[in-house]
């Protein structure tokens, strides 16, 4: 089931701006103060200019209010420049605060998580929506804290110059104060909703560049695109929802501040006019009125971005809530090195490398994968697991790197429950050739390091001779050369050998091969057996998952696992005396004669 944990928007930002002790509280503090002060010169210089036009009707000096409008005038200019900087410096630290916090988690999450989740939404949350958050800041949230106090110094200001025309305005602004708050009830929701859809589109055109080979072959190009493009027309409608409901407020704010000068026109140019109040103040009080018209169209678009900042904060929230792969098997109990499980005293070396005892596992929710499974894997021995398809051979190798967590029975590593060791410790142990073999985009330099930072390019060359990959060495570019996304320039066997010299070079006491030479050519794969017997004879542990049998004949052990479950275990030549289900095996693969497939039991 997918764990969708409610993430709070709000809570995300207070956690990047303001709890991480990140050196960015005095950027927040200074906002703030800049917000505070924003206010006071549109609040100050209609009182300027009243007394200007006081003045010059009463043909008073007026030097002094001038310049003192002048100096207020510079010192908003000043003061927006200051505001416009801190923020935006501050929007970029939050922004760069989420990626690289998302980024921290996506890489640390349990294994299962990626099963569960699409790739390109968890990209598009790292892209899109951070990028959303950005204008939260730099004009979101203090925009608004200035237009409040601007709009509440503006109503005092304006109830003190006249409360008879403060009252025709409000009336009208109270309309556009229910426009914005239906359109702010339901805004979030709209947008959150439209940023998922930019992410299920990732996801899909993700999935079409990722087989675009295969979707070219089966003529599936155009619906691959329609794929794509049903998730980008679900966007858009969203995106339009969201332009509906801003179409319908913008206007509104604009007409009821309209509505509030032209009343405020009529009813004070009758009061002058009849000698009830001074054109001072009523110019005054328009300017208020005017001065609050901009702030005010600012924070209706201040709130729809931030409304959209939040839901993007949500959906990053979210991420940045599911415990990584550490956080939720709980720490490990111990961190350390090798030793007899309940540890103590002089770590002593256990005979077994690995241990599965009565192990039970299914794939979050699925069936049963495996059910009592239990084997050993001898220190210093080469094991062989096989069995039908889908019986669950590369599903006990991940059980040993811990990339899941097993429902019932005892896994050991290393003579430890590996419950009682982080997956740290547990991987410390191994290394790794997955099925597939995946190469990275880069150098080949930098993909032989992946797991060997320190090692030299002596060690890098010598490794590619011992699995046959010399050749690569011939391109002009040498140890540089880029092996394009995914090691698309090197050839399936290639990356498999790729694979093996990383493992290799990784050089831990545990390796873990998972159909290691599927690509390979029998020389190659008889060279690569010469490799692993020699790691043999320096007492490291091999467990090899393979379908072809001719590879694993000279293996000490061989386990045969179907159904979830260890049917037989021996050496090649036990199992072909013992085992019905080896024996078909190696009769399919041409090892035995058919002949022998008709002995007894063989169905059992
Ligand atoms: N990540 C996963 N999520 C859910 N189910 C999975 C996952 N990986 C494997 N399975 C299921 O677990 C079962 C065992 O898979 P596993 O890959 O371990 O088998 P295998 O013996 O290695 O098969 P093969 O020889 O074809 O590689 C299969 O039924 C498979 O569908």
């Amino acid at each position: 089931m997918r764990r969708e944990r409610p993430a709070s928007g709000l809570r995300t930002l207070r956690r990047l701006a303001w709890d991480r002790d990140n050196g960015r509280r005095h950027l927040v503090l200074l906002g703030c103060a800049a917000s505070l002060l924003a206010p006071v010169v549109p609040l100050l210089q209609p009182l300027i200019v009243r007394d200007i036009v006081s003045g010059a009707e009463q043909q008073r000096a007026l030097l002094a209010p001038v310049v003192l409008l002048a100096a207020v005038t510079l010192a908003e200019a000043v003061l927006t420049g200051a505001q416009v900087y801190l923020l935006k410096r501050l929007a970029e630290g939050v922004v760069v605060d989420t990626r690289l916090a998302l980024v921290r988690r996506l890489l640390r999450l349990p294994i299962v998580e990626y099963d569960r989740r699409r790739l390109g939404d968890l990209i598009s949350r790292l892209s899109t929506d951070t990028s959303l958050l950005r204008s939260v800041i730099s004009n979101g949230v203090f925009d608004i804290v200035s237009a409040v106090l601007l709009g509440i110094g503006s109503i005092t200001v304006l109830a003190l110059i006249d409360p008879l025309l403060l009252a025709i305005t409000l009336s009208s602004v109270l309309l556009a104060a229910v426009a914005l708050w239906t359109l702010m009830a339901s805004l979030r929701g709209i947008s959150r909703t439209a940023q998922e859809h930019v992410g299920r589109m990732t996801a899909e055109f993700e999935r079409a560049l990722q087989g675009v080979r295969t979707i070219r072959v089966f003529d599936a190009t155009e619906r691959e695109y329609e794929r794509v493009a049903r998730r980008a027309g679900d966007a858009y409608r969203a995106g339009l929802r969201l332009s509906r409901r801003e179409a319908v407020v913008q206007p509104a704010v604009t007409t009821a501040i309209q509505i509030a000068v032209f009343m405020v026109l009529l009813v004070g140019g009758y009061r002058v006019s009849s000698g009830s109040m001074p054109l001072g103040d009523l110019v005054a009080f328009l300017l208020y009125l005017f001065s609050i018209v901009l702030p005010l169209n600012q924070a209706t678009r201040a709130l729809t971005t931030v409304q959209v900042g939040l839901a993007a904060a949500d959906r990053a929230g979210e991420v940045l809530e599911i415990p990584t792969e550490q956080e939720r098997a709980g720490a490990g109990r111990e961190r350390g090195g090798p030793g007899p499980a309940g540890g103590g005293g002089e770590p002593a070396v256990t005979p077994h490398m690995v241990e599965f005892r009565d192990v039970g596992f299914r794939y979050d929710g699925g069936p049963p994968v495996l059910s009592g499974a239990t084997f050993t894997v001898a220190r210093g021995s080469c094991t062989a697991v096989v069995g039908p398809s889908g019986g669950g051979k590369s599903t006990v190798l991940a059980l040993i790197a811990r990339f899941y967590e097993h429902g019932s029975g005892t896994i050991r590593v290393d003579g430890r429950d590996v419950r009682e060791l982080s997956h740290e410790a547990v991987r410390s142990r191994l290394s790794m050739v997955e099925q597939g073999a995946p190469v990275f985009a880069g150098s080949l330099r930098e993909n032989l390091r992946l797991g060997a930072p320190g090692a030299s390019d002596e060690e890098l060359r010598s490794v590619l001779g011992d699995v046959e990959l010399g050749e690569l060495l011939d391109h002009p570019d040498g140890l540089d050369r880029d092996l394009g996304d995914a090691g698309i320039v090197l050839s399936g066997g290639q990356r498999q050998r790729l694979a093996w010299a990383r493992a290799l070079l990784h050089d831990h006491e545990l390796l873990l091969l998972d159909e290691p030479t599927s690509s390979l050519d029998s020389e190659t794969e008889s060279r690569l057996q010469r490799l692993l017997r020699s790691r043999r004879a320096a007492g490291h542990t091999t467990v090899m998952v393979a379908h072809r049998l001719a590879p694993l004949v000279d293996c000490d052990r061989i386990i045969v696992l179907a159904g979830g479950t260890v049917t037989a275990e021996g050496t090649h030549a036990s199992l072909l005396r013992d085992s019905p289900l080896y024996r078909v095996l190696a009769a399919h693969q041409g090892l035995v004669d058919v002949e022998d497939l008709a002995t007894p039991g063989l169905t059992g």
